[in-house]
């Protein structure tokens, strides 16, 4: 068991599949190892990833089974206090699982746009 204190700033780094950390009523869970497993998908633990899911996890109502491989994972505490700036940090997930961004979906509206506004104006 290690009694390592964690800044936000680090925990907030750790949001991928292959390197998922979750903040769990102040402490630190590396949950990479078992994250494809998660009976719940990993989808909705990398909505997770890096912050702190003490709430959702509870929401859930997970079992004491799910409590004690949570326990396997901790890998230390997150500094005390520093729940609001882990928030404050939180970073948008990696892009290997992010929606596409606003700039594709523009570009898959505008491009037609302009090759049906292009089309009219050649044929008038
Ligand atoms: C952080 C570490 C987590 C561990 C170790 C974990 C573990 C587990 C386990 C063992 C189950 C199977 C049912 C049970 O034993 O309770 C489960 C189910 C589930 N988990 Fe998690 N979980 C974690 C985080 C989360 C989070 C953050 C969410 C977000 C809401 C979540 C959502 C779910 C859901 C929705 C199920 C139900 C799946 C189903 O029965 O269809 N889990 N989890």
């Amino acid at each position: 068991m290690s009694n390592r204190v964690f800044e936000a700033e680090e925990v907030v780094q750790h949001n991928s599949p292959k390197d998922l950390y979750m903040v769990f009523e102040g402490k630190v869970y590396d949950v990479t190892s078992f994250a494809e497993d998660h009976p719940g998908g990993l989808d909705i633990l990398l909505d997770y990833g890096g912050q702190d899911c003490t709430k959702a996890y509870r929401d859930v109502g997970h079992s004491a089974a799910a409590d004690e491989l949570l326990q396997e994972m901790y890998i230390g505490d997150l500094k005390p206090g520093a729940e609001e700036r882990l928030f404050e940090l939180r970073q948008p997930r990696t892009e290997e699982n992010d929606a596409p961004s606003i700039f594709m979906i523009l570009a898959l509206i505008l491009v037609p746009a302009l090759a049906v506004i292009g089309y009219m104006k050649f044929k008038g």
